[in-house]
């Protein structure tokens, strides 16, 4: 990306006092609804179904037009603004990707720079610098067609197309909703990594707690009639439930929930000795006991993990190969703890091998730091910050909406 990595580029949002009364319908699927949305920051709409998440969702880009209130951006009412110049503003991310099964995954992200006049061989660059962005080889995938991907690839796809113009909103229902476990926690640390790079103001529905707490850095939950019933940070969601209905929405387990509060390069990784194919087998086994380390993380060209060797298997070996051992266990930096213990339960493993960009090698995490980590969770629920506000009705008080330093947006927009 162009911008410097730790620049916010994402847009305040404010929903003030927003309405949405479908016709012939008794009560508002939205009533009234006064929302704060941080530039830069993930806010997770949850709550049960048919409450009003997607409702409240497609009013900021006016997919659905609001009945009542007013919806700000950057400090411009957008309320009355023409919905397809808005629109060019937002990026919109939906299920499955919601990519045009004609077009190559080349066409798809180029849609909206096109439109907007972008000369060829800029398109070009932008269209390689987001596949790299979203972990797809731009060789290998910028030609194909939707229905030779996998869900999670399509899904970065949708990703790499909401993001082409570089719009500083980010919209996303449910997009991680129809791909399976593995592949969802995989497209949610790189979301996360995505944004450590872009920090646009990303709003997102999902219908999944623990999604809600790993990604928001705001959870919004709602009951019906998107009614607020809490609007606080992750943290003090799940150690301070408003009332009990968020409770039941959180559901058993908490304390373990809590884990999913923390990443992993929140905490210290162990260093390991790494190798390179090639090497002489008799060098690494000298180093790992030089070390008193009983394995060493082979590493590809990229300085990517590809497997472990233990001292027997190196005993047994003459020179590094470049096998990869695809079920060797590793997380993402991004990774929650609660993914890291999985990965490790899954692969009874007592270590994980932990990448960061790129899926570049960074460390070692194992079960001891985990634990740990457990009985220092519940200390950030005592962090004093404010939260933003939100509330059902009445008008705001003293509105801090802070305006982002952004540069004037470009435009983009999303096909329909
Ligand atoms: N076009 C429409 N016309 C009339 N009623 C609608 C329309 N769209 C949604 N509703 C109603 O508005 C309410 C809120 O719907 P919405 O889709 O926003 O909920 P949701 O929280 O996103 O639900 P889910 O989690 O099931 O997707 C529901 O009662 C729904 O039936």
């Amino acid at each position: 990306m162009s911008e410097s990595s730790d620049a916010i580029t994402g847009a305040s949002i404010l929903l003030d006092e927003v309405t949405k009364q479908y016709p012939g319908q008794v009560k508002p699927a939205v009533g009234g609804l006064t929302l704060e949305i941080p530039a830069g920051s993930i806010v997770m709409l949850v709550g049960p179904s048919g409450c009003g998440k997607t409702t409240t969702l497609k009013m900021i880009n006016r997919l659905i037009e609001p009945t009542g209130g007013k919806i700000v951006i950057n400090g411009e009412d957008v309320t009355k603004m023409d919905g397809d110049t808005l629109r060019r503003r937002i990026g919109y991310v939906i299920q499955a990707g919601g990519l045009f099964p004609h077009m190559t995954v080349a066409a798809n992200i180029a849609i909206v720079p096109k439109m907007l006049g972008w000369k060829k061989d800029k398109i070009a660059a932008r269209i390689d610098e987001l596949l790299e962005l979203v972990s797809l080889d731009p060789a290998i995938y910028r030609d194909r067609y939707p229905k030779e991907l996998s869900g999670g690839q399509q899904q970065r796809v949708g990703v790499a197309r909401a993001l082409a113009a570089d719009p500083p909103v980010l919209l996303m229902d449910e997009p991680f909703g129809a791909v399976d476990p593995i592949t969802r926690q995989r497209l949610q640390d790189e979301l996360l990594n995505i944004q450590s790079e872009v920090q646009k103001t990303i709003v997102m529905v999902t219908h999944d707690f623990d999604e809600a707490v790993k990604l928001g850095d705001w959870i919004a939950v709602f009951n019906e009639g998107a009614q607020l019933v809490q609007y606080d940070s992750p943290e003090r969601v799940l150690a301070n439930p408003a009332n009990e209905f968020v409770e039941n929405f959180i559901g058993s387990g908490a304390g373990l929930k809590q884990l999913t509060l923390t990443r992993v390069n929140e905490v210290a990784l162990m260093d390991a000795i790494t190798a390179l194919p090639g090497e002489l087998a008799s060098d690494v086994l000298s180093r790992l006991q030089g070390e008193g380390a009983s394995y060493a993380v082979v590493l590809d060209q990229r300085r990517r993990p590809i497997r472990r060797l233990t001292r027997r298997q190196l005993s047994r070996l003459q020179v590094v190969d470049d096998t990869i051992d695809e079920s060797m266990p590793s997380v993402s930096d991004q990774s929650t703890l609660n993914d890291a213990l999985d990965t490790m339960l899954v692969s009874s493993s007592e270590t994980a091998v932990v990448t960061g960009r790129r899926d570049v090698f960074r460390g070692l995490i194992n079960v001891q730091t985990i634990m740990e980590a457990i009985s220092q969770a519940n200390a950030a629920a005592a962090d004093g910050s404010e939260a933003p506000v939100g509330l059902n009705s009445g008008a705001i008080p003293a509105l801090a909406v802070e305006h982002a330093v952004a540069a004037e947006p470009q435009s983009t927009e999303e096909p329909r």
